[in-house]
């Protein structure tokens, strides 16, 4: 590890007063700050270390930083700010401002994610399995971690921050940080550990004690060259008029593998009648508030509502159903396909609204299903040359191939799996309200499906709405 690694410092002060007015202005513009529509009252410095001091060319600070949105609590973020006199050209996208106050007053500061020695910081850290102030940079056991690899940060989308070094490893910094376990290292090393192949094994993470609580700050994978990911892969052959039905079947497959290894790796619990009903009421609490949220929601509530009676009612005649530890937020994007026709499932944070507490309980499998089954529907109602039939023969062979494997048919459960579909079709309406507007009509059209659903099995899709633009 290099010398400017080793130093650290826990605090600098004034720093805040630095950077308070720069960020103010820059962190509700990045894709990734979940507190959107609400002004940034001031911050808080939760963590502060020096990863290359800042009086030298290129400073780094590793700052985790609450973002005051009074009258609510803020959001804890993980910020990477690098500290030079100038901005080179090619950083310049990266810029947070110039610091005019402080003990940076003069310096730039950008987000520094962007530049290659910044994030070679992290590697060499984490191969070094060094203690920096309040990170802890660990690794599995055993893992050697290659050296020198040429660093590049992921510019698609993206709800936290990926860094892709030589197309050998991906380190996903986490943004928004809440303290205790996080699914997304906590699963996939459980299923690595477990020996299933359909997930990136964990090969490294950042942690932080800050008060005695712990905080998972990132998590280093290998990378998986040449992948395409599921989303992408089905509107491609959805324009070229072709059916999806073989990688949907694999696709049900690889979530039973995955699913199946969960449960031998973690505990499983029975669902009765009480926490079925209780599971009803919380669907029902998510549908009242989001038609709060959303007007045009309001015409289908009775009808969706009826979805998660008749689970209750279910429970109440005694049925019960086994829970487990799932995805938690399962759709095509979170699907990667190799050059060699494997599938990988990644991104196992759950549902970004969810509290952690939430995220990690035991649930039904159906719920994963339900998204997947959800993300056809989407990907048919979204393609600009649409293909009769196309989300039901995918959503058909998804099943087929989930009970290849694990001996279960979700369609065989048609309650449960209309409840969790229609709970889903619900978050995603409230999720593109507020992210995504044009896409609204998108889950509005299963919403009008569900509402009128009576539990049947066959599952259906209604004309195309309005489209989206992919
Ligand atoms: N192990 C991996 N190999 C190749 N690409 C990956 C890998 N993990 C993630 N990606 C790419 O990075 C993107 C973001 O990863 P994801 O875990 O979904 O992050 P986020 O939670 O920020 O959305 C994915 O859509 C995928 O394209
Ligand atoms: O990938 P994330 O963890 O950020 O998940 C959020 O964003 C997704 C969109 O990027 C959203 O997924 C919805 O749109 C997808 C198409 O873009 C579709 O395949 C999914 O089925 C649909 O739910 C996801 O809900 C949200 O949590």
């Amino acid at each position: 590890m290099s010398e400017a690694v080793s130093r650290s410092l826990t605090s600098t002060p004034g720093l805040l007063e630095s950077l308070d007015p720069l960020l103010r202005e820059w962190l509700p513009r990045q894709r990734w700050f979940a507190g959107k529509g609400r002004p940034v009252t001031g911050f808080t410095l939760v963590g502060a270390t020096e990863l290359l001091p800042s009086d030298s060319k290129l400073g780094l600070y590793h700052l985790l930083v609450r973002a005051e949105q009074s009258p609510v609590p803020g959001d804890c973020y993980q910020l990477l700010i690098g500290v030079r006199e100038a901005l080179p050209p090619r950083l310049a996208p990266a810029l947070i401002g110039h610091v005019d106050r402080g003990p940076l007053t003069g310096r730039t500061v950008y987000e520094a994610l962007y530049d290659p020695r910044p994030a070679e910081v992290l590697l060499e850290a984490l191969r070094a399995r060094a203690r920096i102030g309040g990170l802890f940079f660990e690794a599995e056991r055993e893992q050697e971690i290659r050296p020198g690899l040429v660093p590049r940060v992921v510019t698609s989308e993206q709800s936290n921050s990926s860094i892709v070094y030589g197309d050998t490893y991906i380190l996903k910094v986490l943004r928004r940080v809440v303290p205790g376990v996080n699914p997304d290292l906590e699963l996939p090393l459980a299923l690595a550990r477990e020996g299933c192949p359909r997930v990136p094994p964990p090969k490294a993470w950042i942690r932080a004690e800050l008060d005695g609580e712990p905080y998972v700050l990132g998590v280093l994978q290998p990378f998986v060259q040449g992948a395409t990911d599921g989303w992408e892969l089905a509107l491609r052959e959805l324009a070229k008029g072709e059916d999806f039905v073989a990688e949907a079947r694999a696709l049900g497959r690889a979530t039973a593998e995955v699913h199946t290894a969960l449960a031998r790796a973690l505990p499983t619990v029975t669902l009765g009648r009480t926490q079925v009903e209780l599971m009803a009421s919380a669907m029902t609490e998510r549908l009242v508030a989001a038609a709060q949220a959303v007007p045009a929601l309001r015409p289908y509530e009775p009808g969706l509502r009826s979805a998660f009676e008749a689970l209750a009612a279910l429970a109440a005649e005694g049925r019960t159903w086994t829970a487990q530890r799932v995805h938690g937020d399962l759709h095509l994007g979170q699907c990667l396909r190799s050059p060699a026709g494997q599938w990988w499932l990644i991104d196992f944070e759950g549902e970004p609204a969810k509290s952690l507490t939430e995220r990690r309980m035991p649930q039904p499998p159906l719920r994963d299903i339900a998204g997947m089954l959800r993300s056809f529907d989407y990907a048919a109602h979204s393609t600009p040359s649409p293909v009769p039939g196309w989300a039901e023969s995918c959503r058909a062979a998804y099943c087929s191939g989930y009970a290849e494997v694990s001996g279960t048919d979700p369609r065989t459960d048609p309650v449960l799996l209309r409840a969790c579909e229609t709970d889903k079709a619900v978050y995603e309406v409230v999720y593109e309200a507020r992210h995504r507007p044009d896409w609204l009509p998108v889950p509005l059209s299963a919403v009008r499906r569900l509402a009128l659903d009576d539990g049947n099995p066959a599952p259906l899709t209604s004309p195309a709405p309005r489209r989206p633009h992919p």
